[in-house]
């Protein structure tokens, strides 16, 4: 008897992962994924047994020992525990990063699996062979239509992970062509316009021979009305949006919240980031205008406690929880190299023209994104840089749109680039080969410093990150300490080259000085641990303003104080 035969009597779930991977039943019970339960195990152990010591004596590894689950992944009969996790990987053997070869790519090839042949083909013609970890891992799952919440690391496939399952789930329904307000059966929320693009793109590669169904982006940054024609003009029955603007079609697109009772599928990319309170107000109203009935997917590199604590606002309570970290490893790459700096802030643009030169003396493939911590502030970064004859781009939210698209299409092509960004591109973007990723200043909170980290090592590629801080920045060190964040030297930095960046920063226009301190006085004003004393806070923002070459600090205007809460600090001017 073949072991395959075996698993599928013993165990209910079996047919189901039978038809997600036809192939694979055998494989399963001999390889290292994670989805057999210690039940299951335990039924087939004894001829299980048997097989692992004909097997160990080939020279095959076997693992029932790797399932961390109570029961198994899939089984449909047995009762419903709230929010169970399946660890996968965890406990592998051999200390492989990732695939049996230590990419980021499993054994598994698309083709083994019970996806349509349109499908299959889209994803062929996208070049994409064997599944990513975490396209492995929940495929079966979504497709045995559980809700899901999936941590894997960044720019290991996530968005095919949601997409591939969501499309077949779609591509069973009846679907009329040239409907001209179908319904919307899988909706896709994001937090930012760059990833609803970038989500769309891949939608429509693997829709490349669904024929009967379309994909449309609502983000906002153009006019309402110009994105209601062209959703009347090129009916959807995937949409893909960020939460503001789908909020803006729910109360003034005639017909819209019709469209939308037909959700079968809803998607959280970045859940951890939709779910805080940033976005929590719109997501409730949103979910609230979707039928109860449907599936949810909740995925994201970062998975705070907090955020499986609130995971049943969107998903049913026997959601399963997918974590491809294994259990020790830590949520970042370990072929990305990280380091911090810590300087007095008048060092900081000295420092980074420094690292960039080297950077880009060293690679001329470079490739590099600089995080700023407010728009602001990355306006002023991008203009000192330019003025040092970088070649830079700049990409924020006070940028138009149009021009926020041109940046980011032109860095996803482009080598020899330094993109000077604020949050916007934190999260979720796929820039190819990105080289270097610098972190100025204190990012918002850890989750934030992994994903815009997670901009470099895509696909299992090398990488660096440079963490910039000013000396009185140091706590947040204490907040990453379980990663692999080594100290760099501060550089020297030679007279010459200091005169050379003082007068890059003398040639900024002043707006952009008053608009930076401003804004990183509200930066940090609105920081727990720095914004707690107002004096310090009055007394460092002058630092800030002094690296700007500014005697004095800029005067705010009174309300704008009275807002932050900030009027009569002493140290800050009013105007
Ligand atoms: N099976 C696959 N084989 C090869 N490449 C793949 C596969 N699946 C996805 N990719 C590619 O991997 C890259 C990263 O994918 P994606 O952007 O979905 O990562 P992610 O996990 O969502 O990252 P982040 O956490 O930053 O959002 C993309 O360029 C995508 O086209």
């Amino acid at each position: 008897m073949a072991s395959g035969d075996l698993l599928l009597r013993a165990h209910a779930g079996a047919p189901v992962l039978a038809r997600a991977f036809p192939c694979r039943l055998l494989v399963l019970t001999r390889r290292r994924r994670g989805l057999v339960s210690p039940l299951t195990a335990a039924k087939v152990g004894g001829a299980a047994a048997v097989q692992k010591r004909r097997r160990r004596d080939a020279g095959e590894s076997l693992s029932f020992s790797r399932v961390v689950t109570r029961r198994d992944a899939v089984d449909e009969d047995e009762e419903d525990v709230e929010g169970e996790a399946l660890q996968l990987g965890a406990g592998t053997s051999g200390g492989e990063a990732g695939g049996v070869d230590g990419s980021y790519l499993s054994d598994t090839r698309f083709d083994q699996c019970a996806i349509s042949p349109l499908s299959l083909k889209a994803v062929k013609d996208a070049g994409y062979e064997r599944m990513t970890e975490v396209q492995e891992a929940t495929l079966p799952i979504i497709l045995h239509g559980k809700d899901v919440l999936a941590k894997a690391k960044t720019g290991t496939g996530k968005t095919v992970a949601f997409l591939l399952p969501a499309i077949e789930v779609l591509s069973t329904l009846p679907h009329q062509r040239n409907q001209l307000r179908p319904p919307i059966n899988l909706l896709v929320m994001c937090p930012t316009r760059e990833l609803a693009n970038q989500v769309a793109v891949e939608a429509k590669k693997l829709l490349k021979y669904h024929r009967s169904l379309g994909v449309q982006v609502v983000i906002g940054g153009t006019r309402l009305t110009q994105e209601q024609r062209s959703m009347q003009a090129n009916p959807c029955q995937i949409l893909v949006a960020t939460p503001g603007r789908l909020k803006d079609h729910l109360e003034n697109t005639p017909g819209f919240s019709t469209r939308l009772k037909g959700v079968k599928v809803l998607v959280l990319d970045e859940a951890d980031r939709l779910l805080d309170m940033g976005f929590r107000r719109d997501i409730e109203k949103i979910i609230a205008s979707i039928p109860r009935e449907r599936q949810t997917l909740l995925f994201s590199a970062t998975v705070p406690e907090e955020v499986r604590q609130i995971s049943h606002v969107a998903m049913k309570k026997d959601y399963r929880f997918i974590n491809t970290v294994k259990e020790g490893d830590e949520e970042t790459h370990s072929q990305v190299s990280q380091t911090y700096m810590v300087a007095p802030l008048d060092l900081h643009f000295s420092i980074l023209h420094d690292v960039l030169k080297k950077h880009v003396a060293e690679d001329a493939d470079y490739k590099v994104i600089i995080f700023c911590t407010t728009a602001m502030v990355t306006k002023l970064v991008a203009e000192v840089l330019s003025q040092l004859k970088l070649n830079i781009r700049e990409i924020h939210s006070r940028k138009s749109q149009s021009a926020r698209t041109k940046v980011s299409d032109e860095f996803r092509k482009s080598k020899g680039l330094i993109l000077v960004s604020s949050d916007v591109s934190a999260r979720g973007v796929d820039y190819p080969d990105v080289t270097l990723v610098i972190q100025v200043g204190i990012p918002v909170d850890r989750e934030q410093y992994i994903h815009r980290l997670g901009r470099t090592g895509r696909r299992g590629k090398e990488g660096q990150g440079l963490l910039l801080l000013a000396p009185w920045e140091k706590y947040f060190l204490g907040t990453v300490k379980d990663l692999s964040i080594s100290e760099a030297a501060v550089p020297s930095v030679d007279s010459s080259v200091e005169t050379e960046v003082k007068n890059a920063v003398r040639k900024v226009e002043m707006k952009s000085k008053e608009c930076a301190y401003q804004a990183w006085l509200g930066y940090y004003n609105s920081n727990k641990t720095i914004g707690r004393d107002k004096s310090r806070l009055a007394h460092l923002a002058e630092e800030f303003s002094q690296s700007m070459g500014l005697p004095v600090p800029p005067a705010i205007p009174r309300n704008i104080l009275r807002k932050m809460g900030l009027n009569n600090v002493p140290g800050l001017r009013s105007s």
